[in-house]
């Protein structure tokens, strides 16, 4: 998100605050759109990558095996990951990407009913009758036949919950509570009854909106389409790349009809190969400082043109044009004086996400639910406040290379049987308590236990010979409430109004969603609007 602005100037110093991936792909594209503008980035930790962790274990002495302590996989189909490969291939490092087909079954994915059983989300007829006559179908059938002929609401509103537009839609509460709440889970960790429509089911609430219905509207969407044949395009933001970059157009084109098609994406050595990609690049560039290790505690304006950063180590970076800032609101809130905008920034909670990885060589426990793995909605009783589990060894043996003369399969995955799985936990469910609640991690491998011994059947005495690691991703995905669109509006303009163009706001809170594709075409779309 970035204020009106004019370019900068030549010579110009940039901040960067963080260098997670929002931070690092701010700083390289504006590095290679601008050589000329200095561009320092601050971070506070010792490493790089933000929540992009992808860690290493010892299975036995010399054997390293990655585990995924955050994000794993990309979206196919989102812009952003199309910039994400082509800047892997300009980085010559496209032989790292890997991919999962549609037919593939590590892109299953299982929901756990209030019987504790795990139902299979539908993917063909046979698994939509199991699912609809099953525990978790209640009211889908009915409420989908009924939809093209609900009316939408009483009184225009502004924005609801994301609950409440779904029950609206398909005439109970059942939908959201069996289905939607799990979704809501396996993306924002967050409360369904608390996250907004408008900001994220947007596409649904345009077609309510335009069509009066989602049936309706995806026939009419449906018959348009079919109409007439039409040349695939690319979009706006990936032709603005194309140009400024100075990619071959054709190529990126297909690259992006290719990427569309694909339900997720990897990297060998897991994912945090991107942002180690464009870290060493930007060491590389000498007008680029990366200074980890140091975090930025204030914020502070000069003589009404300069921005200076203030160091917890007592240093004073000064003299920059431009900062831009890819943490959380309630981290930036920290950082500013203004009163006024620092309690618009603390409406923004973000919750905390405790992942529990889990590794045994030599035995596949879950080879009766091959699939990535299943979610936990909230008709659930789900004493263990588990959100869902991820089988990153079905996974990493599910992967194919990207490009035919890559790394090998093999390079992906342990060689024979294992099993590889991430457990999260907690997020919304810990929010009465706050951080204070948080257990110790033996509480955690203990619930995670448990839950698979129940959900799966997998016996206690095979979990206990496996390798355990807890990681508590504290106040790491910000919650998107009710009237965030307006919130955003707002403090943009607050943002204006204190730092003129000489601040701009990147990350998960501040784009089109949290996912690493929308922070990193974010940072692109801000960067060139600077350059
Ligand atoms: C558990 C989990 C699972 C996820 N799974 C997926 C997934 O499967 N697919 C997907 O696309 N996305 C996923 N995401 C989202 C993805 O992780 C984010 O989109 C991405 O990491 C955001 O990057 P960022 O740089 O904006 O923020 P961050 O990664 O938060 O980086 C911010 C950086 O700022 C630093 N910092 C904080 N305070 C200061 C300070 N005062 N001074 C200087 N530096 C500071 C931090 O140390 C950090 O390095 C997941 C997120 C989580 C938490
Ligand atoms: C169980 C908890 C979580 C799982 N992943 C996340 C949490 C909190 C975080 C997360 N997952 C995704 C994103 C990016 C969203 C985006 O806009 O790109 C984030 C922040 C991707 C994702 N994961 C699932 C879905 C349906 C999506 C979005 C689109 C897609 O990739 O298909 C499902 C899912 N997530 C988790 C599990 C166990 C699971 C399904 C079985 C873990």
């Amino acid at each position: 998100m970035i204020p009106q602005c004019g370019k900068l100037a030549a010579n110009a110093n940039v901040a960067v605050v963080g260098a997670g991936v929002g931070g690092l792909s701010f700083a390289y594209f504006l590095s290679k759109l601008r050589p000329d503008v200095n561009v320092t980035v601050v971070e506070a930790s010792k490493r790089q990558g933000g929540w992009i962790n992808s860690s290493k274990i010892e299975d036995k002495p010399g054997h390293a095996v990655v585990i995924e302590k955050g994000p794993r996989t990309l979206r196919g189909v989102a812009p952003g990951t199309t910039l994400i490969i082509d800047t892997l291939k300009a980085l010559n490092q496209e032989s790292a990407v890997f991919y999962i087909e549609s037919q593939s079954e590590a892109n299953r994915k299982f929901l756990l009913a209030p019987n504790d059983q795990l139902v299979q989300v539908p993917n063909s007829l046979r698994t939509f009758y199991k699912f609809i006559s099953g525990p978790l179908g209640k009211g889908f059938g009915s409420g989908l036949l009924g939809e093209a002929f609900r009316k939408g609401p009483v009184n225009k509103i502004s924005d609801e919950s994301a609950h409440n537009f779904i029950s609206r839609r398909f005439g109970n509460e059942y939908v959201s509570n069996n289905i939607f709440s799990a979704l809501f889970h396996g993306i924002y960790a967050g409360d369904i009854k608390k996250i907004s429509a408008k900001k994220t089911l947007g596409t649904m609430v345009e077609l309510e909106q335009k069509q009066g219905s989602l049936i309706r509207g995806m026939i009419k969407k449906y018959m348009s389409k079919s109409d007439g044949v039409s040349e695939p395009q690319l979009p706006d933001s990936l032709k603005e790349y194309g140009n400024l970059m100075g990619r071959d157009m054709p190529d990126l084109m297909k690259l992006h009809s290719t990427l569309k098609k694909l339900p997720m994406l990897g990297l060998q050595n897991g994912l945090e190969t991107f942002p180690e990609s464009l870290a060493i690049a930007l060491g590389q560039m000498s007008n680029v400082k990366i200074l980890s290790g140091d975090a930025s505690s204030r914020l502070s304006m000069s003589d009404g043109s300069k921005a200076e950063i203030h160091l917890e180590s007592g240093r004073k970076l000064a003299n920059f044009d431009h900062i831009r800032l890819t943490n959380t609101p309630g981290v930036i809130s920290k950082m500013i004086q203004n009163k006024d905008l620092i309690r618009q920034l603390q409406k923004v909670h973000s919750n905390t996400v405790v992942l529990v990885n889990f590794y045994l060589a030599g035995e596949d426990l879950v080879d009766t639910y091959h699939s990535f793995g299943y979610l936990v909605p909230q008709s659930n009783r789900n004493e263990e406040r588990l959100l869902g589990v991820i089988f990153d060894s079905v996974i990493e043996q599910n992967f194919k290379p990207f490009v035919k003369s890559g790394v090998p399969h093999a390079a992906v995955r342990q060689k024979g049987k294992y099993t590889k799985l991430t457990a999260m936990l907690e997020g919304h469910y810990l929010n009465e308590e706050g951080l204070a609640g948080l257990k110790e991690d033996s509480f955690y491998v203990g619930s995670v236990k448990r839950a698979l011994s129940r959900h799966m059947g997998i016996p206690e005495e095979a979990l206990n010979r496996g390798i355990w690691q807890v990681t508590p991703a504290k106040e790491c995905l910000p919650q998107f409430f009710v009237g965030y669109d307006d919130w955003l509006a707002q403090l943009s303009k607050r943002f204006v109004e204190n730092y003129g163009s000489h601040v701009s706001l990147g990350g998960m809170a501040f784009g089109k969603g949290p996912g690493v594709p929308d922070v990193v075409m974010d940072g692109f779309e801000d960067a060139a609007k600077l350059a």
